[in-house]
This record gives C-alpha cells, structure tokens and sequence, in this order.
C-alpha cells in the first residue's frame, strides 16, 4: 500500500519500539518471577528462624508450665513478643484448658505462623500444651520489601542498558543503511542508471540481506541499462525502417500503379519546378502527349488483360527511346502519356516524336501470345514565355486532338511558336 510521505517512520524506530515493548514484558515475566523466588526463600529463611526461635522457647515454657509457675510461662512469652520478628504469641495449657495471649495488634491474617506441641520436660512422650507463634506484619513485610528492592533496580537497569544498545546497533547496522538505499532508490534517473549504490557501514566478514539488496540494486541497474540500449537500437531500427516506408510510400504515391512510370500526382510537382529551371536558365523545354490509337478496339477484342499489357508495353518502349535522367514520362490517363524532355526545343521534340511513331508502327507488338500492330498519335508544343503548366500541357494536347482528327498515326507540333 502507498503511504505519504508524512507518515514515514524508520523501520529501525518500529523496531526497536516492538523490542522496547517485548522486553517490558520480559521484565515484567522474569522480574514477577524472580520477585516470586525471592519471597519464597525469604519466607523459608524467615519459618526457619522462627521454628528456632519457639523450639528454643518451648522448652522453658514446658518448666514453666510443669512447675505451674505462671510468673516464668508469663516472662517466657513476654520474652518472644519482645523480638522484632514477632507479632503475636498465644500458648494453650492443656490441663486448665487456659489460653494465654500476648503481642502487639494487627491480625495473623497474610503472615506466616510457627505452632508446636510443648511436652513435659523428662516425659516427652506428654504434651502440656500447644504455642502458635505469628510473624509481625510490619516486620515481615519490609523483611520482603528489602529483598525486592535488590531484585527489581537489577531487572530495569537491564532493561534499559539493553534497549539504549540495541537502539545503536539498530540505527548503526539497519537504520542508517536503509536510508541510504531508499534515498538511492528515491534519486535513481535513466540517465543515472550507472551511479553506484555506495553506503557507508561497518566492515562485515560476510555479506548480509543489505548486501544482497545492493547486489540486486546492481543488477537491476546494469539490466535497465542493457533494456534501455536495447530500446534505444530498436527504435533506431524502426525508424530507420519506418523512414524507408515512408520513402517508399511516397515514391510509389507517385507512381502509376500498372505502368511505373510517373502519375499526374508527381507530375504536378514536378512540373512547375522543371518550368522555372527553363525560365531561369533561359532553357528550351517541350512536351510531347502520345495517345495509342483505337485503343478501345484491342480491349473490345482481346479484353483487359491484353489492353493492360498493351499499356505496359507501350510505356515501357517510350520510356526506353528517351534519355536517361533527363526525359521524364507521366501516364496522364487512360491510353494517354505525356513526355517532357528538357533542353529541348520543338523541332527537335518534334523528331522524337517521329521516331517513336515511326517504331510504333514498324513492329508488331507481342502480348499474351497475341501479335498487334499498333500506333500512337503525337501531339508536340514548347514552353513558351508567360506559359503556365495548365497552358502548356493544353497547347500540346490540343496538337494531339489534331493528329486524331486527321487521321491518327501522325505527328503534330504546335506552330505558334
Ligand atoms: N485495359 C485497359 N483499358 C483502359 C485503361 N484505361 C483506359 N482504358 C480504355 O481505353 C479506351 C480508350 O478509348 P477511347 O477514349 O475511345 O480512345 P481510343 O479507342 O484509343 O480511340 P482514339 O484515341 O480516338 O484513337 C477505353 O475503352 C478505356 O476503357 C486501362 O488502364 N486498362
């Protein structure tokens, strides 16, 4: 899950608040129990001293008791009420069925008790009574309070000296580290991918989970790198490709589809540009149309797909009488072709122009296993001073309508030169 920024707490403070709250738990678990222990002994020590204390008194009250000599049992029980450790005497004379009591107020409930039997002093086999002995509650409880009071400074000094080191060690080992990283990782750019994750620690005799991180960190960087050149070649590539495409796209939007040679797309950029180079240079330029005669008759008799390889033919021998980077070739539509021929004035078109009726008509034309005897008629016009393309092209193709109109198979030039 995504967190802002505002809520941001280092791991090593979790951490180290989660030991904090564990080991106060410990503290609690192991202080309780050895408060435990410690009362337990004191309680043994403290029944010990005084089973001492009553067997030791016993045998004068069994005197006492056996002389009847209530003055000596009264001192003898004075006596035990006067040691610190006592709170409360009561002896039970059994002959009389009397029981004395004597020692300072505050219960026998929670405090620990010592009873025995007194038996006569030469026949112990008789008893003469019975003494309960009762601990004093103050005496006895600040007797368990000092023995705490060492046990419990023990346990929270501990306590404490451990967290303050394992806060240390947290921050020094784990905290100061990972900042280290997450402010690498937060900084990382592509174009910083081969800066290295560096963080200061202390020397280690084997790696550990942040080296690990580091390692992968590392990986991570040199396989972005390789990825990101990678891409980088594939888009060089695609480019390049695309760019060949888009060449090619555009030269072939160029072209007429069934003849290859140029179409009227291309011609109408061409065109103006070949006109101003004559105009500047003072250059003559002609144009000649050709038109193939009763073109109409060969797809009536042999169908389309001789009519089609007619036309590819015939572009192919008039592409092949001009020169070479110099004349250029348009399909202007239907059966119709335009020849524009540089540095040319209009006797001279007018020559091509006979020579490519003349090889039109000496040859029978070979398709689809046919042989046809075809011919074209020329149309044949200069550019002329203020001539724009629309004027041109119309002055040559009206010398075309003329060649038609007397009879086909024919050359004619535009005179108005
Ligand atoms: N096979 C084929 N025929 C075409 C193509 N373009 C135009 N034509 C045909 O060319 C013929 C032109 O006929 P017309 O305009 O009457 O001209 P023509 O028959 O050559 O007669 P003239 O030009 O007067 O000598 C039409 O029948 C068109 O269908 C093409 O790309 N392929």
């Amino acid at each position: 899950m995504h967190r802002e920024a505002g809520e941001f707490r280092s791991i090593a403070t979790l951490m180290l608040q989660r030991i904090i709250a564990l080991a106060l738990v410990c503290l609690i678990g192991m202080g309780g129990l050895q408060l435990w222990l410690e009362r337990q002994q004191q309680e043994k020590l403290f029944f010990q001293t005084m089973a001492l204390m009553v067997e030791t008194s016993s045998q004068a009250m069994a005197h006492a008791i056996w002389d009847i000599d209530r003055d000596v049992l009264s001192f003898q029980i004075r006596r035990l009420t006067e040691l610190e450790a006592v709170g409360l005497v009561r002896v039970h004379i059994r002959s009389t069925g009397e029981i004395l009591t004597s020692g300072r107020a505050g219960g026998t409930q929670d405090v620990p008790s010592y009873q025995t039997v007194i038996y006569a002093p030469h026949a112990l086999q008789q008893p003469l009574g019975t003494i309960e002995v009762w601990a004093d509650r103050t005496y006895y409880r600040n007797l368990l309070w000092e023995s705490q009071k060492r046990v419990i400074p023990g346990y929270l000094i501990f306590t404490v000296l451990m967290c303050l080191m394992v806060a240390w060690v947290m921050r020094r080992d784990l905290g100061l580290p990972l900042r280290q990283i997450a402010d690498f990782a937060r900084n990382l750019r592509p174009e910083t991918l081969n800066q290295p994750l560096e963080v200061r620690r202390p020397e280690r005799a084997r790696a550990d989970e942040i080296d690990m991180v580091m390692q992968g960190f590392e990986h991570l960087q040199q396989a972005l790198d390789r990825h990101i050149k990678d891409l980088d070649g594939m888009v060089k590539e695609r480019t390049a490709e695309l760019s060949a495409l888009v060449d090619e796209v555009k030269r072939l939007s160029r072209l007429d589809a069934l003849t290859g040679t140029f179409n009227r797309r291309a011609m109408e950029q061409r065109l103006p540009l070949e006109m101003e180079r004559c105009v500047r240079y003072g250059r003559p330029f002609a144009v000649i149309f050709a038109d193939i005669d009763h073109f109409k008759r060969i797809n009536d008799q042999h169908g389309h797909a001789v009519g089609d390889a007619v036309l590819k033919a015939v572009a192919s021998r008039l592409q092949a009488c001009l020169r070479a980077n110099l004349d250029w070739m348009v399909r202007f539509g239907g059966e119709e072709f335009v020849i524009f021929m540089p540095e040319t004035d209009l006797s001279h078109a007018q020559a091509v122009a006979q020579r490519l009726a003349a090889d039109m008509r000496a040859t029978p034309w070979g398709c689809n296993g046919l042989s046809l005897w075809l011919t074209c008629s020329f149309g044949v016009a200069e550019y002329q001073s203020g001539d724009s393309m629309e004027s041109l092209l119309e002055r040559a193709d009206h010398m075309l309508y003329r060649a038609k109109d007397l009879g086909r198979d024919r050359v004619c030039a535009d005179a108005t030169v």
